[in-house]
C-alpha cells in the first residue's frame, strides 16, 4: 500500500450534515483543510417531541456548501467525496419521492429527526420483548433509533406514508444514494441504528416479533439488503445529475457514509500525539474516548473484543474503525441544552446586547464574565449553591431512561447577568458530570479510558472543554483542526477514491499533520 507521498493536487470533499447546519470541507491528501463552508438547515417541531426535516432541503444545502468549497480549484482534481449525517429517518415512495412523516400530510417534511421522541409507546413495547438484538444496543433500545420510528409510521400513518413507502433511509445513506443512485446502506448506520449485525445480518425474528414482518417478507429491500463498509466506493461514483447539483465532475468516487458522531470519532481517535509529553503517548488507541459535542454529545470508545456496557449503545463491530468494536455513550441534548438555558433566561437580551457591543459570541462573553465574577476563586466554586440535572430530553446513557426530565436547584428571585452566567456554568458542569458517569459505566464493564479527544461545535468553547478535564480528571486533547468531523467525512472520500487502501491506514496518515492542544 502506498502511503502519504501522493502527487500534489489531489483533493477530497467531506460533507457533514449536523442537526442545525450542513458543512463542507475541501481537504488535501495530508488531511489539511483548505476550504470550509456552512449553511443552516430547516427544522420543524409541529408538536412537542416531534422533530422533522426535509431531505430536499438538506440536499440543496449540501450542494450550496460543496460548490463553495471547490471554488477556485480545478474540480477535476477532486478524487473523492464522503458524507456523514445525523441518524435521522428519511422516507421516500417507490419512485424515490418524499413522503410525509406528519399528520398534516406535508411531504416536504419527510424526515423524522434523531431527537424526535414520538415513538415512546413503540419503544416500550420493543424493549418488553427482551429480544436478543437488544444486547447490542446497551440492553435497552433508544427511542432515537429507527425501529420504533418505523413502527410509529406503520401504526399512525398507514395510508399516507407506510403503504406508499418504497425506501426508508438513514440520512447518511440517503445522501450517498442521492449522489450515486446506489441504494446500498453503510454498515455504520445499519449496525448502530437498525439492529443489523455485521456478522449475522438481519434477524428475521426481531422484525416479526415487533410487528414489522413486512421487511422480512420483501427481503429487506426497503431498509437495505446490500451493505457496505464505510469508505467503500459506491457504483460509478457521482451521477451526471448529482455532479451538476454539486458542481463536481460526474464519476467522482463517493464513499459509503458514516453517522456524524462516527465521522468525528474517525477524525480524532487516531490522532498522532507524539512529542507533546502526553500521558497517552504510547498507550493503545483503545484507551482513547472520542467525544463529539454538538447539539448532543456522543462518547465513542473502541475495543478489540466486544464489551457489553449497560445503558451504553453497542458493542457494534466495525461500525467506526474497521476490525474494532465500538461502544457509544451519549447525552441527547448538550449544545441544545446550553442554548436553551441561556436563551430562555430573563437576562438574555442584555447578554446579547453586551456581547454584540464587544463583537463577541454570547458564550465568549459569558466565559469572560465568569472570570470577572469568580474573583480569586476557581470558577467551579461559583456553583456551590446551584445545580442542574441535565436530562431535559431524557437520559441516553448510562441510565437509558427517556422519561427522565431536567432539574435546577438553588434558584433565587434575582435574574441578572450574574445569575445567567452561573446557571450557564452549572449547565456545562452538569453535562461534564454526565460524561463522567458514562466513562465510569464504560470502565466498570471493561473499558480503560485515559484520555478524551473532543470535537464538534462545543469543543470551540474553552469553558466546556476545561470543565470536562476538571470533572473527569482526564486530559482532554483537541486537534488544531477544529472541523474534525469533516476530516472524518473526507477520510471516507479519500478511501473511496482508491488513493488509500483502507480507512484505518488513512486515519494515521491524515493525523500526522495535526498539531494538538491539551487541557489538563
Ligand atoms: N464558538 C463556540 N462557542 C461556544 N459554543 C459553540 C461555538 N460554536 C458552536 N457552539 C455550540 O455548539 C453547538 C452546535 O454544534 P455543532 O457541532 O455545530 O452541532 P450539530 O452538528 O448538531 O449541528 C451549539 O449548541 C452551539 O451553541
Ligand atoms: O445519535 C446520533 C449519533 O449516533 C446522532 O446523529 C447525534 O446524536 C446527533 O448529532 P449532532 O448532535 O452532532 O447533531
Amino acid at each position: 500500500m502506498s502511503g502519504g507521498d501522493q502527487e500534489p493536487g489531489r483533493y477530497y470533499v467531506g460533507v457533514d450534515v449536523g442537526t442545525g447546519s450542513v458543512r463542507a470541507a475541501l481537504v488535501d491528501q495530508r488531511g489539511v483543510l483548505l476550504a470550509f463552508a456552512d449553511q443552516p438547515i430547516n427544522k420543524w417541531e409541529p408538536q412537542f417531541s416531534h422533530h422533522e426535516q426535509s431531505s430536499e432541503d438538506i440536499w440543496a444545502a449540501c450542494c450550496v456548501v460543496t460548490k463553495k468549497v471547490v471554488q477556485g480549484i480545478d474540480v477535476n482534481q477532486v478524487r473523492g467525496l464522503g458524507f456523514d449525517a445525523t441518524c435521522s429517518l428519511v422516507v421516500l415512495d417507490k419512485q424515490f419521492h418524499p413522503l410525509p412523516v406528519n399528520l398534516e400530510g406535508d411531504s416536504r417534511r419527510n424526515i423524522i429527526m434523531w431527537l424526535d421522541h414520538r415513538a415512546v409507546s413503540q419503544v416500550h413495547r420493543i424493549n418488553e420483548t427482551q429480544h436478543s438484538v437488544l444486547q447490542y444496543v446497551g440492553g435497552v433500545m433508544s427511542v432515537e433509533m429507527q425501529a420504533p420510528k418505523l413502527l410509529w409510521l406503520k401504526e399512525n400513518l398507514r395510508e399516507t406514508c407506510w403503504d406508499k413507502a418504497g425506501h426508508f433511509f438513514d440520512l447518511p445513506d440517503f445522501l450517498s444514494w442521492k449522489a450515486t443512485g446506489v441504494t446500498a446502506r453503510s454498515l455504520c448506520s445499519l449496525v448502530c441504528k437498525w439492529t443489523y449485525s455485521a456478522e449475522k445480518g438481519w434477524d428475521d425474528s426481531f422484525w416479526k416479533t415487533i410487528g414489522l414482518e413486512d421487511f422480512v417478507a420483501d427481503n429487506y429491500s426497503k431498509i437495505g439488503n446490500q451493505v457496505l463498509p464505510p469508505g467503500a466506493s459506491l457504483g460509478n461514483g457521482l451521477t451526471p445529475e448529482a455532479a451538476k447539483d454539486l458542481g463536481l465532475p460526474a464519476g467522482v468516487a463517493v464513499a459509503a457514509s458514516l453517522i456524524d458522531a462516527h465521522a468525528g470519532g474517525l477524525g480524532v481517535i487516531g490522532a498522532d500525539v507524539r512529542g507533546h509529553g502526553l500521558s497517552c503517548e504510547g498507550q493503545p488507541v483503545t484507551s482513547r474516548l472520542a467525544v463529539i459535542c454538538g447539539t448532543s454529545s456522543c462518547h465513542m470508545g473502541i475495543s478489540r473484543d466486544p464489551i457489553f456496557v449497560p445503558g451504553v449503545w453497542g458493542p457494534y463491530f466495525s461500525a467506526m474503525v474497521p476490525g474494532f468494536w465500538l461502544n457509544e455513550g451519549g447525552q441527547s441534548v448538550t449544545g441544545k441544552l446550553i442554548d436553551h438555558m441561556v436563551q430562555g433566561h430573563a437576562a438574555f437580551p442584555e447578554l446579547q446586547a453586551k456581547a454584540a457591543a464587544r463583537c463577541q459570541s454570547v458564550y465568549a462573553y459569558l466565559n469572560s464574565h465568569l472570570d470577572l465574577i469568580k474573583k480569586a476563586q476557581p470558577v467551579g466554586f461559583l456553583t456551590v449553591d446551584l445545580h442542574v440535572w441535565p436530562d431535559f430530553h431524557g437520559n441516553r446513557s448510562p441510565l437509558a431512561d427517556l422519561t427522565l426530565k431536567g432539574m435546577v436547584t438553588g434558584l433565587k428571585l434575582s435574574q441578572d447577568l450574574d445569575d445567567l452566567a452561573i446557571l450557564y456554568l452549572a449547565t456545562v458542569q452538569a453535562i461534564a458530570f454526565g460524561t463522567r458517569l458514562i466513562i465510569e459505566a464504560m470502565e466498570a464493564a471493561g473499558h480503560s479510558v485515559s484520555t478524551l479527544f473532543l470535537c464538534g461545535g462545543l469543543s470551540k468553547n474553552p469553558l466546556f472543554v476545561q470543565m470536562h478535564a476538571d470533572i473527569t480528571g482526564m486530559p482532554v486533547i483537541l486537534s488544531q483542526e477544529v472541523e474534525s468531523v469533516l476530516v472524518g467525512a473526507a477520510i471516507l472520500g479519500a478511501c473511496a477514491s482508491g488513493d488509500f487502501a483502507s480507512v484505518q491506514i488513512y486515519i494515521y496518515l491524515f493525523h500526522l499533520h495535526l498539531p494538538l492542544s491539551k487541557y489538563l
